[in-house]
């Protein structure tokens, strides 16, 4: 997949929302991946300077006169000199040739001692990923887009009103931290109408074309969580109501994650859902995730244990994966969580939010124009796809615990030097590389085994 993005990390969280140099402009496509260099090698030195006011400046000039881009800086006072201090720096591998004429300057013009040059192959380190639940605050300032950036083909492109009602909403995710109630909104009476135009086409299609699990929760929804033609649902009412269903819960985002990290957040059953709702001229579809998105298609679903389950797996699966399997992973998720269909008796329904969240394509997506093909995580994962347009491709899984069962096997598939677990007690992930861990997860399902049989003994 072709670049698109250069993560910014924004301010540090506690901060308010991102300056201007904070955002990124999104550039392509909304789900297409940041630009991974591929380096195969890491350039490091370590020099010395004496300690004086300015000479880390001037040395600092000297890689950027030279388009040196630092990726990594540290210093310690120096291990020979009391008046010295010491830097280890590191540099993009495509800057290795610049770096030798830096430190003949760091020499020459600012007698700077350099001790060590070196340049090794990268090892193949994991990415980072959160261990647990709290760690998932990070992602609030690493978005791709934020909020009222739109593109040109953006309905709301050309409103200002729209858009700086967007910012509104990215405000409040920016700075939400997890524990914290998700903020009420006061929705406006256009707001409420545009919802309300959603939900009433879509109510009157769900019972021929969602699927069973999205129709049995859908009522409960309108009991216990406001869904009303003339209401939109607060996220937080949402939220608790799935928690108390299969432990899943909302948090409010301000954009585009990475894939990376939006899969993660599946792991702890965090689904990053979006507060804003569509531009009021086109009700029928979106192309990026509204309120009506999450609400109408994404959560009745998380509603279902073993959709839970499955959305899960697909989270857990991604932690610590190489970037490729990452990409693959978004794909899988983007044909099942998203834009999935299902065998259901002799019928095919729909259980991606996508499709349950737009009336035009939902209607679309049984007649006989787009292709259909067997879920198979496989074939599925690397099938290319448009972003912004009715899909020409679907999957249909024989049921989620097909599903489930697929995805497991082609988790077991990419290569990670080891497994890793979810704790629900501590909302943490567990990474099982070694015998402790093994032992607990032993004893664990000892303890559950044995309730199973003593379970299946009083039903004898
Ligand atoms: C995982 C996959 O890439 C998927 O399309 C993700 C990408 N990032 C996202 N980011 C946000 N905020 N909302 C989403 O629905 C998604 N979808
Ligand atoms: N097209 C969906 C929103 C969406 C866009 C992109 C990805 C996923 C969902 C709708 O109109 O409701
Ligand atoms: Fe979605």
């Amino acid at each position: 997949m072709d670049a698109a993005y250069k993560r910014v990390n924004g301010n540090s969280g506690q901060d308010a929302q991102p300056n201007e140099q904070d955002k990124v402009k999104r550039r392509g496509s909304m789900y297409l991946e940041e630009e991974t260099s591929k380096k195969n090698e890491v350039v490091s030195c370590i020099f010395s300077l004496k300690e004086e006011v300015g000479a880390l400046a001037r040395a600092l000039r000297l890689f950027e006169e030279k388009g040196i881009n630092l990726t990594h800086i540290e210093s310690r006072p120096s291990r020979v000199s009391q008046e010295q201090y010491e830097f280890f720096i590191s540099v993009d591998s495509n800057c290795s040739p610049a770096l030798d004429d830096v430190i003949e300057c760091l020499r020459t013009q600012i007698s700077g001692q350099v001790h060590e040059l070196s340049r090794n192959k990268q090892k193949d380190t994991v990415p980072w990923f959160p261990n647990d639940i709290q760690d998932l605050d990070r992602f609030a300032n690493q978005i791709l887009s934020y909020g009222s950036e739109l593109d040109a083909d953006h309905p709301g492109f050309t409103d200002p009103v729209y858009r700086s009602r967007r910012k509104e909403f990215a405000d409040i995710a920016y700075n939400y931290r997890h524990g914290q109630p998700i903020p009420r909104v006061e929705y406006t009476e256009d707001e409420k109408a545009t919802w309300g135009t959603v939900f009433k086409e879509l109510k009157t299609l769900y019972p021929t074309h969602a699927c069973r699990e999205h129709n049995r929760v859908f009522p409960l929804l309108e009991k216990y969580c406001g869904y009303r033609q003339d209401n939109i649902p607060q996220l937080e009412d949402v939220s608790r109501f799935l928690q108390s269903c299969t432990g899943f819960r909302l948090r409010p985002v301000a954009g585009l994650l990475s894939s990376r990290d939006f899969l993660a957040g599946l792991a702890f059953r965090v689904f990053h859902s979006t507060q804003y709702i569509r531009h009021g001229s086109k009700p029928t579809y979106t192309p990026e995730p509204d309120i009506c998105h999450e609400l109408l298609g994404h959560v009745p679903l998380f509603a279902d244990s073993g959709f839970a389950q499955f959305s899960q797996e697909i989270g857990l699966a991604s932690l610590g994966a190489p970037d490729e399997y990452i990409e693959k992973l978004a794909t899988v998720y983007w044909f099942t969580v998203e834009f999935g269909l299902c065998k259901q008796g002799s019928d095919t329904r729909a259980f991606g939010a996508g499709l349950l969240s737009s009336f035009g394509e939902l209607q679309y997506c049984l007649t006989d124009k787009p292709k259909l093909l067997p879920f198979d995580p496989e074939k599925t994962s690397v099938q290319k796809y448009p972003i912004t347009e009715y899909q020409p491709v679907y999957f249909v899984a024989e049921s989620f615990e097909d599903a489930k069962d697929r995805v497991r096997k082609f988790a077991g598939t990419i290569p990670r030097p080891f497994s890793v677990r979810y704790n629900p007690y501590t909302q943490s992930v567990e990474v099982l590389d070694n015998t402790q861990q093994l032992s607990n997860l032993a004893n664990s399902i000892k303890s559950e085994m044995g309730k199973l049989c003593e379970a299946l003994k009083k039903l004898e």
